[in-house]
């Protein structure tokens, strides 16, 4: 698909990941064993971590490209919709004929929290020639890669720059070599992820992303739900708190505070600010039903 605004290709953040169908419903609670329970209507709407981060990005007014793979079937036309309604450059989803679009299964409890299961179709994921064919002529300030793709594409991806700044995000993967940590500009993580690449449980997000630090990355953000964010980079460690909000919907939260922070990267935002404004942004976005975020707020 052609994004005929953007001639030139220039982006502010390319997104390489995922994206698929989530099939949403409010449950008053989970079924138990051998139980059944009634939930809202099913939401079915575009999803995936990098649709959800590219469409944040979008939103607060950036030009940013999506590099993802899905089924050319209807759920596939209905991802490429979307991204083109809110302005992301779609010209690399590619729409591959007899395969499945994926779909996530997400139960939303009343107090916001989401539990998901991802049904993906191997025959979608990207490959080592996808992001060879997508990054070749592709000018963008930052790339935002989920970690957790097929280990050949991300190592092939990470040998080579493709833009000043690299940022990856990590759902534990167990191919992951850890070597290719240290290729990266940023790593953000929520603190399960944390914990999982760390091979421990602590309960002090700082300390994980000091630790983080010490495989690779020059900088660490941990994610910590309603508790905001910690940092660990070259200039200081710390915290930034988040606003106390009443959440109703957490899906999607980590993915729009990524989209707002690789967007305020790629636009010389310095780190501590971007964080802010991260953090901020993946609070307003738990206050509404969606894996969106909406359009950023002024005040
Ligand atoms: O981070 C939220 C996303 O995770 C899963 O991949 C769902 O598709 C959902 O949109």
């Amino acid at each position: 698909m052609t994004d005929t605004r953007n001639p030139a290709h220039r982006v502010d953040v390319t997104f390489i990941g995922r994206a698929n169908i989530d099939l949403t419903i409010q449950v008053p609670h989970r079924a138990r064993p051998g139980r059944t329970a009634k939930g809202s209507p099913l939401t079915v709407s575009a999803g995936g971590k990098s649709l959800n981060q590219a469409i944040a990005a979008a939103r607060h007014g950036g030009q940013a490209a999506l590099i993802a793979n899905v089924g050319a079937d209807a759920w596939g036309h209905h991802i490429t919709t979307t991204l083109s309604g809110a302005g992301v450059d779609t010209r690399h989803i590619r729409l591959i004929p007899g395969a499945s679009t994926g779909a996530a299964i997400i139960e939303v409890t009343p107090d916001g929290e989401s539990y998901i299961t991802l049904a993906l179709s191997p025959a979608t994921e990207l490959t080592t020639d996808d992001i060879n064919h997508a990054t070749a002529g592709l000018t963008t300030q930052a790339v935002v890669v989920q970690l957790d793709l097929p280990p050949e594409p991300v190592t092939t991806l990470l040998s080579h720059r493709r833009a000043p700044i690299l940022i990856g995000n990590l759902v534990p993967h167990p191919h992951l070599d850890p070597a290719l940590l240290q290729r990266l500009d940023i790593l953000v993580v929520n603190q399960h992820e944390a914990a999982a690449i760390l091979r421990t449980t602590t309960d002090d997000p700082v300390n994980a992303a000091v630790a983080l630090r010490r495989l690779g990355p020059p900088a660490v953000i941990v994610t910590v739900g309603q508790h905001g964010a910690a940092y660990s980079h070259p200039h200081g460690t710390g915290t930034v708190p988040a606003p106390t909000v009443q959440a109703i919907d957490t899906t999607g939260a980590g993915d729009a505070f990524l989209g707002s922070l690789a967007l305020d990267l790629a636009r010389n935002t310095p780190l501590h600010d971007a964080i802010t404004t991260a953090v901020r942004t993946g609070s307003h976005t738990v206050q509404h039903i969606s894996a969106h975020t909406p359009a950023r707020e002024t005040s």
